[in-house]
């Protein structure tokens, strides 16, 4: 396989930059035709508080990609020392406003800023986060909500390697709100045997070793190692890890990619992997929510 540029592509490592890219150019032709039958465009407001370098690259990433596919973007760039009370003033603002469709709060939030109470405050109906307890609620019981940007990009990338999961038995370490949690109830509503691993996990190499998808969410540079991998297992890697090594700055994941390459049928790259598809099912879930609001089907 060749991605034209001469160089052939290793079918074992999951694209997912090439995947995100293909979802960004089907959502900007959706954006369009919602313009020309509907007579509007869905609108993103991403609110960032503070300075952090990392957040400030993947809010100018997202502000650029949500105008790059044809919809409306709000920014609000607040200072680091902005109140829990400005910022939920802000967020008010934004859930009445009709123009707005989507609304997040780019995490993490500086310290006198209660994460939780910034998530409960955006309406639901616009937590294109996925993140309130009514879309986590809305997912666990079947319903109709708006599901967390990087568990769904995992799910997307493993259906479209692996066809149906029902039956797989997949390990997903880490059990965070924003990852883990929603990741193992989207592999459980497919039908997956679904076994959450932590800090607190006995044997975690052996849990590890008896799953068909491993998803490492953790926050660990390069900790699950190719021995805990059973062979054929597809490896799914969601850390974003700066470290330094031979003196250099480097981006590692959760999954000590060398050791485990050969082991895994499939695999996600740092960088590449799962990351890029955080910004495409953002804008998907934009896309959703507005046509929800606006009561019109999902373009073609
Ligand atoms: N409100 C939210 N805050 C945060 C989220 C989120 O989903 N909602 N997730 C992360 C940050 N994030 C998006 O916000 C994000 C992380 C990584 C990438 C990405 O494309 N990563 C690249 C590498 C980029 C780099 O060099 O840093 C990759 O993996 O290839 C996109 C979005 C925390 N906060």
């Amino acid at each position: 396989m060749s991605d034209g540029t001469g160089v052939a592509k290793d079918p074992k490592v999951i694209d997912g930059k090439a995947f995100a890219e293909g979802l960004r150019a089907k959502l900007a032709r959706q954006v369009a035709t919602l313009k020309e039958k509907h007579g509007f465009v869905p609108g993103l407001a991403v609110v960032l508080v503070g300075e952090d370098p990392a957040s400030k690259v993947y809010v100018r990433n997202k502000g650029e990609q949500t105008k790059a596919s044809g919809m409306a973007s709000f920014e609000h760039k607040l200072d680091a020392a902005t109140s829990q009370a400005d910022l939920l003033a802000l967020i008010d603002t934004l859930n009445k406003d009709p123009k707005v469709n989507g609304i997040l709060c780019q995490l993490p939030v500086p310290k006198q800023i209660d994460p939780q109470a910034i998530i409960d405050a955006i309406d639901p109906d616009k937590d294109v986060d996925g993140f309130h307890v009514v879309n986590a609620g809305r997912l666990a019981t079947g319903g109709k909500g708006l599901v967390p940007c990087t568990p769904y990009g995992c799910l997307l990338l493993l259906k479209d390697r692996l066809g149906d999961l029902a039956g797989k038995h997949a390990v997903v370490i880490g059990r965070s709100n924003i990852v883990g949690k929603p990741m193992a109830q989207l592999l459980l509503n497919e039908s997956c045997t679904v076994t959450i691993a932590h800090s607190k996990t006995k044997d975690l190499p052996g849990e590890v070793r008896r799953a068909d998808i491993v998803v490492a969410a953790v926050g660990r540079p390069e900790m699950v190692k190719g021995d805990w991998i059973k062979e054929g297992a597809v490896v799914i890697d969601v850390g974003i890890n700066r470290i330094e090594k031979d003196g250099k700055g480097k981006l590692v994941g959760d999954v000590d990619y060398a050791s485990c390459y050969p082991k895994a049928s499939a695999i996600t790259p740092v960088p590449g992997g799962v990351g890029p598809m955080t910004i495409a099912l953002l804008l998907n879930n934009t896309l959703i929510a507005a046509c929800r609001q606006h009561k019109v089907a999902l373009p073609e």
